[in-house]
């Protein structure tokens, strides 16, 4: 049983909503999670992603290993006090930015050695350290279990074989966590697009006995209608009472689809890495800020949303801080990005409370189809 409890408030279909209680504060879902890759989202002020109505951001354990160093953090008094975010942290295993971002990497049952992109210098990553990292160094408040993030394209016989790896690791990372009363652990879900691989990861996953289960291997090039179809044939072997979480999803399409195949949180790196590049996100796909048409339009990006950098801007303003290569173009489009995902997430939220997802979905997908005029 988990320490964390998780109450679901209403239900429409397989979506649901509810909320996921931790000792740091609650966790309203279906939930976006900004990510905090080096311990800020980037861009923003923690008292902003806070106001944008985000209850939980990630933060990487690859990236926070390298620099300052696990050890570093937790004398600084972990992440929460180091970064300043007062609320829950998840932070991901690593494995998956192993096989990302580092050089030279080197994998066997142990684990992966790699060397950093940073630095060149030398790191190991096995379940027990990452489960160390994780929950005693950074102090997260859900940690993951070390997996192998299957590669798009493998054949049958490689998923089998790297979602065994990932159960193994994934008992490893449950042995080395133990029980604790004021932090959780989620198994993560393989088996690439094969509908009987995946059926074993997950009941592999619920042999070992996990407080949250997540759906990775996905947002890796498969496309949305393979992710879709993964879904379908992994949500129903996952225990209905735990949270689900789909790893680095996704584009706002992604999210309202996804919610309606029973997932819970989300993760995706989007609001502010296209926020960086002048692209704002709405209910119709993004804009890209520095197009012409912006040039003299005094209209702000999104009046309806409660954030001053959604409502308090005229494109044309943004449109030239864009061109001039000024910071506060990333800050402020990322900061929209951000309150406009986490606004998406409330109506999600508000749709499945009332019975009328199916009306919200359907509704979406025909604004998201339109497009951008
Ligand atoms: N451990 C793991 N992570 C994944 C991520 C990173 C999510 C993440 C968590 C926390 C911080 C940053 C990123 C994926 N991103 C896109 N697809 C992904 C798949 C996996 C996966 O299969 N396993």
């Amino acid at each position: 049983m988990s320490v964390f409890a998780y109450e679901i408030h209403a239900t429409d279909g397989a979506a649901r909503t509810g909320v996921l209680k931790t000792p740091r504060g609650d966790i309203r879902t279906p939930a976006f999670m900004p990510v905090g890759t080096a311990g800020t989202v980037k861009a923003l002020y923690m008292d902003q992603v806070k106001e944008t109505g985000a209850d939980i951001i990630l933060g990487n354990t690859y990236h926070l290993m390298l620099r300052p160093g696990a050890e570093r953090v937790k004398r600084m008094g972990g992440l929460q006090k180091f970064s300043t975010w007062q609320g829950p942290i998840l932070t991901d295993s690593g494995g998956f930015q192993v096989w990302s971002l580092s050089k030279l990497r080197k994998m066997n049952e142990q684990g992966v050695t790699f060397q950093s992109h940073i630095d060149g210098s030398k790191h190991h990553l096995s379940p027990e350290r990452s489960i160390e990292i994780q929950a005693d160094l950074l102090g997260a408040d859900i940690s993951m279990q070390l997996d192998e993030c299957t590669a798009f394209g493998c054949t049958p016989a490689e998923a089998q074989a790297s979602l065994e790896l990932s159960l193994r690791w994934g008992q490893r990372s449950k042995d080395a966590f133990g029980s604790r009363d004021d932090q959780v652990l989620f198994g993560i879900v393989q088996g690439s697009v094969f509908e009987d691989l995946r059926r074993q990861s997950a009941e592999g996953l619920k042999e070992i006995g996990f407080d949250g289960y997540a759906i990775g291997g996905l947002a890796v090039g498969e496309g949305f209608e393979q992710m879709c179809d993964v879904l379908d044939f992994t949500t129903p072997h996952l225990p209905v009472e735990r949270p689900r979480y789909l790893m680095g999803v996704g584009k706002p399409i992604d999210l309202v689809e996804a919610v309606a195949r029973g997932v819970d949180m989300f993760d995706c790196v989007l609001p502010t890495r296209s926020g960086r590049h002048g692209q704002a996100w709405s209910d119709y796909g993004p804009i890209n800020i520095k197009r012409a048409e912006f040039i003299e339009d005094d209209t702000p990006l999104a009046p309806e949303i409660d954030c001053p950098a959604s409502r308090d801007y005229s494109k044309a303003y943004l449109n030239h801080l864009f061109k001039s290569g000024e910071y506060l173009s990333a800050m402020l489009i990322s900061w929209h990005n951000i309150a406009y995902f986490e606004h998406l997430m409330a109506r999600i939220r508000a749709a499945i409370a009332a019975g009328e997802y199916e009306a919200f979905r359907r509704e979406f997908r025909a604004k998201w189809d339109q497009g951008i005029a």
